[in-house]
């Protein structure tokens, strides 16, 4: 969302463009699901990017639209979900929103790949480790037999797993929860995706494992020039691994920024709110905050701002108008969907820019 006009002139005339292009760019997208009762805007429109050799964090309350964002990405929506016609998600120069289940097969894996939470849920228990990966390695690199095993066995090496060579005849039950994240891994290398996407890949396992897991996925990051969506709800995860980060709220992004202003200048106070809820950010003396309330489930429209009913700095205008993402200051990289903003304005005069960005499309 921070796709500034003037920036997309300029790279489209300027002759190294395709090297520069994002990997991945999402624009816009809705996911909305139709229940009986009623219409869940699960991802309402939201906007960013992903460029080469890039983590970009996407961090918020559980039913924030994490997960439905990268299953949106994957192609993994179904009915009664459905990804609105006006939505973009542009990966090797295509719009994949428009891909058959078919072409979305033929990028899912090689092109983008994704590592879940729940390893057990990506490994077949009835198969060995070594054999789930020569399948990836099959049906993605055409590699079959012994060199098969043998890359099967060095990719078990790159993500970490001692005695390799042992361990690929092994089945998922038998190796530890972090032992299985890495074969899991090292499955979706396999693929040689230019597109990671992690949701919460380490939220299972305990905190020694999960710092492991996650230098392992910064190291393979910068071997193999991977882009990494990183989706968690643990702020002290984001602030180690993302260059850029997108704060979701009720399927919007309220906060776009690079990872240190993110940290060192969070503007929007759902932003605010969840870095005072990690220990060791709060002022001294201060106990823990935690933000009151829940996220909202967004079964209507956005008409208003939806983190107004918690929101400790709301005013009127906050439950009558929907803020758009808008430039905090001086910092095109550093948006916030805020009626506070841009700062430099008085309330009404931001109150103002953001009815007609509203109306008119966005800042
Ligand atoms: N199949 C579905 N049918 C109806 N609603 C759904 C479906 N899948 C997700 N939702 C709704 O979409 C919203 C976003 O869910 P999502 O799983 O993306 O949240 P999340 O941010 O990943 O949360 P968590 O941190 O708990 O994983 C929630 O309100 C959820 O109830
Ligand atoms: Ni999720």
């Amino acid at each position: 969302m921070s796709r500034h006009v003037n920036d997309e002139s300029s790279s489209r005339t300027d002759d190294t463009a395709s090297a520069r292009d994002p990997a991945l760019a999402v624009e816009n997208l809705r996911t909305v699901f139709h229940t009986e009762h009623e219409r869940i805007h699960a991802v309402d429109g939201i906007s960013f990017e992903i460029r080469r050799g890039e983590t970009v964090g996407l961090v918020g309350e559980s039913g924030s639209g994490k997960s439905v964002t990268a299953r949106s990405i994957l192609g993994l929506i179904e009915s009664p979900g459905e990804i609105d016609p006006s939505s973009s998600i542009r990966f090797d120069g295509e719009d994949i929103t428009e891909y058959s289940e078919s072409e979305y097969e033929s990028i899912r894996g090689d092109g983008i790949a994704m590592v879940f939470q729940d390893p057990l849920s990506t490994l077949n228990p009835v198969y060995t480790v070594g054999n789930q990966i020569k399948e990836a390695l099959s049906l993605h690199q055409g590699l079959r037999g012994a060199a098969a095993t043998e890359r099967a066995i060095e990719l078990l090496e790159e993500v970490g797993i001692p005695d390799a060579a042992r361990r690929v005849t092994e089945y998922p039950h038998q190796f530890s929860g972090g032992m299985r994240q890495r074969a899991v891994i090292a499955m979706a290398l396999a693929c040689a995706p230019e597109v990671l996407i992690c949701d919460e890949p380490t939220t299972a396992l305990d905190v020694t494992i999960q710092a492991q897991i996650i230098d392992l996925l910064l190291d393979l990051q910068a071997e193999r020039d991977l882009s990494i969506l990183f989706i968690t709800h643990d702020m002290g995860v984001i602030a180690e691994v993302a260059d850029r980060v997108n704060v979701m709220y009720a399927g919007e992004i309220v906060e776009s920024a690079p990872v240190e202003p993110l940290f060192a200048e969070p503007k929007h106070p759902y932003t605010q709110g969840l870095l005072r809820s990690i220990p060791g950010m709060q002022t001294s003396g201060d106990r823990l905050e935690t933000i009151e309330g829940e996220v909202p489930t967004p079964n209507e429209p956005a008409t208003s701002c939806r983190f107004a009913p918690r929101c400790p700095k709301a005013f009127d205008e906050c439950s009558q108008l929907a803020p758009v993402p808008t430039d905090v200051g001086d910092d095109p990289d550093h948006d916030a969907a805020c009626l506070l903003y841009p700062a430099e304005l008085s309330t009404d005069e931001a109150v103002t820019r953001h009815e007609s960005a509203g109306d008119g499309g966005k800042q």
